[in-house]
């Protein structure tokens, strides 16, 4: 079977493919660090073995649970925000039919989302929405103490609990954080629900493959079996044994650096299929979070083609020249719909008549790489021969694998994510939360 490949030669005309091969030292040494656990943030490894690790009890135990919501839920909410909703999203997305939640029948519990903002009408919307349905809750949060996932937990909780009752709500909420701590796990423990751990040496990002993600996919119905499966294979493709060309986590890692150092300061990824938007928002939070900090990292932005060529495209094309585009391109899409002739042919047409939309889209992919590349911007290709479980599994693991080379490459703790508490002290200050008095004093004096 053909895996995910990464073409790189549309770089060549900015970096030079020998520049590139000559990080394969540096990238071992980085791997290396991986492998023997002696780098910067090394108690958050446990992604780099997971696909490998995961036994087929784990996922029966996963696909039962699951099977409990599909049988008893209209609807399930996922919530959690970050790496803890991500993901799941990213993988149910681009797995499910566009028009999934319109249609009237629905193949198991349509699945929504909350917990990862904090907007009110969309609370209320949602809780509205939910009134007349037998819904279930999957509470995703690794510290058990994240704010948005929280309040949208506590309102989501008390009305499964007014509308079914307790014993029945027992049955279709599930916990899925840590072992012992965590406001979520005290909760879970005390109401008695299912619960699933997130180990404590897996951060949040690099946590689609455990139940963060495979419960709510599983949920939706897709095969976290082969998801796991392409994730494997990728765990050995992208491994210390694979000699440096080969591998594309690697060649990936060591690529982007270079552009960077070049004055490449943003990436952005891109796809031609707008099942793949959320992708894009999980790999975003992943390089965003690993690489942006000690006031160095290339800036993770993403578009869906070709919907933003009507958008961004003018700046890509033609404003500064400061970015790099990663494509993930799928060869083959799941349906075949051809362009009908039309014997009056009023829009000017028919020189498309009997092709294949596909086809028309791969030559808006390729044209635009063209163009791309004339106007000073690098091009990655990472070509992925079809868009299933078994190819997201492969996604995934690349992805992490090539951010925690490239974050080493970079020289910073890719495991890490302090920035992101100094919005949450400001909000707790603001709050007046217990325990942030001084803060509170010190905030409102700034006002
Ligand atoms: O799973 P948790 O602890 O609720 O965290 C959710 C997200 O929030 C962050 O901690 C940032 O605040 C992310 O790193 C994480 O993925």
């Amino acid at each position: 079977m053909k895996n995910i490949s990464l073409n790189i030669d549309k770089v060549a005309g900015f970096v030079s493919k020998e520049t590139i091969a000559a990080y394969e030292p540096q990238v071992k040494a980085c791997m290396e660090t991986l492998e023997n656990g002696t780098g910067k943030g090394n108690d958050f490894l446990g992604w780099l073995h997971l696909p490998s690790s995961i036994t087929a009890g784990h996922l029966a135990d996963l696909k039962a649970t699951a099977q409990v919501l599909r049988d008893n839920c209209e609807v399930v909410v996922v919530a959690g925000i970050g790496g803890s909703y991500l993901g799941a999203r990213a993988v149910i997305e681009a797995l499910s039919n566009s028009f999934q939640w319109l249609k009237a029948k629905q193949n198991g519990p349509v699945i929504v989302f909350a917990g990862h903002n904090i907007g009110e009408d969309y609370l209320f919307e949602l809780t509205e929405y939910l009134k007349d349905k037998k819904f279930g809750v999957i509470n995703i949060s690794k510290s058990g103490t994240t704010t948005e996932t929280a309040l949208a937990f506590r309102l989501l909780k008390k009305q499964c609990e007014d509308q079914l009752g307790k014993e029945m709500a027992k049955k279709v909420i599930v916990a899925v954080t840590d072992a012992k701590k965590g406001a979520a796990r005290v909760t879970a423990d005390k109401e008695g629900y299912k619960t699933f751990i997130i180990p404590d040496n897996v951060g949040g990002r690099f946590s689609v493959l455990t139940p963060v993600g495979l419960l709510p996919i599983a949920v939706a119905g897709f095969d976290i079996e082969k998801l796991v499966e392409g994730a494997r294979t990728m765990e050995t493709v992208c491994g210390p044994a694979t000699p440096f060309a080969e591998n594309p986590a690697a060649v990936y890692a060591a690529t982007r650096n270079e552009l960077y150092k070049d004055g490449k300061k943003i990436e952005i990824l891109v796809n031609f299929n707008p099942k793949l938007h959320y992708m894009n928002e999980w790999w975003k939070q992943l390089y965003g979070e690993s690489e942006g900090k000690d006031g160095k990292g290339i800036y993770p932005s993403a578009v869906d083609f070709s919907t933003d060529l009507h958008s961004m495209g003018q700046w890509i094309q033609e404003g500064e020249r400061t970015i790099f585009e990663t494509v993930i391109s799928i060869e083959k899409p799941e349906h075949t719909l051809q362009v009908p002739s039309d014997g009056e042919n009023l829009d000017g047409l028919n020189f498309l008549a009997g092709k294949r939309v596909d086809e028309v889209n791969k030559m808006a992919e390729l044209g635009t790489q063209l163009a791309h590349v004339d106007g000073g911007v690098p091009n990655m290709r990472l070509i992925v021969p079809e868009l299933n479980e078994y190819y997201l599994g492969e996604i995934i693991y690349f992805f992490e694998k090539a951010c925690g080379i490239s974050g080493y490459l970079l020289g910073v703790n890719p495991f890490n994510q302090p920035g992101v508490e100094a919005y949450k002290k400001n909000m707790f200050a603001l709050l007046n939360k217990p325990g942030y008095e001084e803060e509170s004093k010190a905030i409102q004096a700034r006002l």
